[in-house]
């Protein structure tokens, strides 16, 4: 009896322990308006057995009217949605906002720029950042031509046939430039297309369940999580994807530098000279990871992050990008007058330097577009460190997690106007998009925690969409207001991005 009396007090102590310590926590999360998110329990047993489809879905409906900053409990999980862009560059660019909230972690790379706390962002950010600026990207522009040609022989393929989703084929490509910006080629372009599906579909599947996890908040604790078929799911898919490239990638570059070390270095310049293959070295990326006295572990991270960062993302939007053009001709057609104008009437588009780049104004339009629509990264969370106060008033509890809805904003008819659901590139003008809130359009999201990759991001998407449309003609059967979409980490079309090419007329 006394053992139980001792049991309950210890109980009552600590849960009114919890509520004094999060009394303010609690109050300011208390003022915050809810979500429509539905609670009732219809809406929990959904939540229990949602795939990522119908978590996009669920998510985007329970935020996509609410005008100012609304939250949900996910369980113990505080999520705040900040919906307007005032609010957002708010929260985007204050120092107290600048971490990721914990369940990021999820996705295995915790001492990465993509996920890490402030301490490894910085210091990664800072190595990285010289491969990814202005003049960084200027120089992967031959790169960025060589492999665009590659993938030009191998979609040949798909000339004159049914529709095919082309995501698969921009996703290889994507991978293929990355790895060799790490100085190491997979070709994953000449591996059979069963193979290179296979290798794309596991890196999907992984974002799946890291994704479901997140929402699902009765998945966070470990204990729980590795006892489900997602978890194993999620580990399968890593092994078969990633981390096979990753650790090839790292072991490569090891080499190369106690080869140069060594004076073993025939093999890595066609001088034959010590000098040249010790510059080359040194100037590489993965040697300035290593160099730069990184964990083993760090390094692993931030090698796995890029090429997740690099490859999907610029595929997707590529993809959409295509997918609009197939379904807009007459849009089609003005992207290619451009083309004509600037490379002349061939088939075959040339090497492409960065003055002609600079001259695609309409495709520059085009991508915005089609990136607002259709935005690749279609949500960003951050995590609060300290209150942070937003335009009207209302105060981000110290230890809440934020969620940007990019998605949402880029399709909110009061910033957009009612035409919002249309794809009309001429928003983008300059005259039209002064009248938008500059953070109402953020497919890189703003702020320092931008987008790292965003020049490099959109230099090979030009070069690959130069390339595709002055060869090919491009079609599809789907319709925009039919696509449905899934949240896997990145929104994908359930449909796929199916477009069918034939060689244009010349
Ligand atoms: C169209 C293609 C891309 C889109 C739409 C995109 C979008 C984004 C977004 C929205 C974020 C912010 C995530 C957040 O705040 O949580 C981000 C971060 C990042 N992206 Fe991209 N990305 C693209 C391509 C790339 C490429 C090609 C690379 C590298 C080569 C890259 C590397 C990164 C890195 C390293 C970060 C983390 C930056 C930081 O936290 O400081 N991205 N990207």
């Amino acid at each position: 009896m006394v053992v139980a009396e001792v049991f309950v007090f210890i109980v009552t102590f600590l849960i009114i322990n919890y509520f004094w310590k999060q009394r303010r926590f609690l109050y300011l999360a208390s003022k915050i308006p809810k979500s429509n998110f539905d609670f009732s329990l219809s809406g929990i047993l959904k939540l229990f057995t949602a795939d990522s489809k119908e978590l996009f879905e669920m998510s985007y409906e329970s935020f996509k009217n609410s005008i100012g900053t609304v939250k949900t409990w996910m369980g113990p999980v505080l999520l705040i949605i900040v919906g307007n862009p005032e609010d957002a560059k708010i929260v985007l660019t204050s120092k107290d906002c600048i971490e990721k909230p914990n369940f990021m972690k999820f996705f295995g790379a915790p001492e990465s720029i993509l996920f890490g706390d402030y301490g490894p962002w910085h210091a990664h950010r800072k190595i990285l950042n010289p491969y990814f600026n202005a003049q960084g990207v200027k120089a992967l522009i031959p790169l960025f031509n060589k492999k665009t040609r590659i993938f030009m022989d191998v979609v040949k393929e798909m000339e004159g046939k049914e529709e095919f989703n082309i995501f698969y084929y921009l996703t290889s490509l994507a991978l293929e430039t990355i790895t060799k910006v790490m100085d190491f080629d997979v070709n994953i372009l000449n591996l059979e297309k069963v193979e290179r599906e296979g290798y794309i579909h596991n890196l999907r599947e992984f974002f799946k369940a890291v994704s479901l996890r997140i929402f699902k908040t009765w998945l966070h604790p470990e204990i729980i999580y590795q006892k489900t078929q997602t978890f194993k799911d999620e580990q399968g898919a890593m092994n078969k994807s990633a981390m096979k490239f990753t650790r090839e990638i790292i072991n490569n570059a090891r080499k190369k530098i106690n080869d140069v070390e060594n004076n073993n270095f025939s093999h890595l310049n066609n001088n034959n000279n010590y000098a040249d293959a010790k510059e080359c070295v040194q100037k590489n990326f993965m040697n300035d990871l290593i160099n730069n006295k990184l964990e083993d572990k760090e390094i692993f991270d931030e090698v796995k992050t890029i090429l997740v960062a690099a490859q999907d993302t610029t595929a997707n939007s590529s993809s959409s990008v295509l997918l609009l053009l197939a379904m807009h001709k007459d849009i089609q057609d003005k992207v290619v007058a451009e083309l004509h104008q600037i490379f002349g009437k061939s088939l075959d588009a040339p090497f492409i330097d960065q003055e002609q780049l600079n001259q695609l104004q309409y495709m520059d339009l085009v991508i915005n577009e089609a990136m607002r629509l259709m935005p690749v990264v279609p949500i960003v969370f951050r995590k609060v460190n300290n209150e942070v106060t937003l335009s009207d008033g209302c105060i981000l509890p110290k230890g809440g997690n934020i969620i940007i809805p990019i998605y949402k904003i880029h399709h909110s008819k009061d910033i957009w106007g009612n035409d919002a659901e249309q794809f009309r590139p001429d928003r983008f003008e300059k005259e039209n998009l002064e009248k938008i809130h500059p953070y109402a359009f953020m497919p890189f999201t703003k702020g320092p925690r931008m987008c790292l990759g965003y020049r490099y991001a959109m230099t090979l998407m030009k070069i690959q969409l130069v390339n595709f449309l002055m060869r090919y003609e491009v079609d599809t059967s789907l319709k925009f207001e039919e696509l449905e979409y899934e949240l896997n980490t990145t929104l994908n079309v359930c449909q796929g991005y199916m477009i069918s090419i034939k060689k244009r007329q010349t």
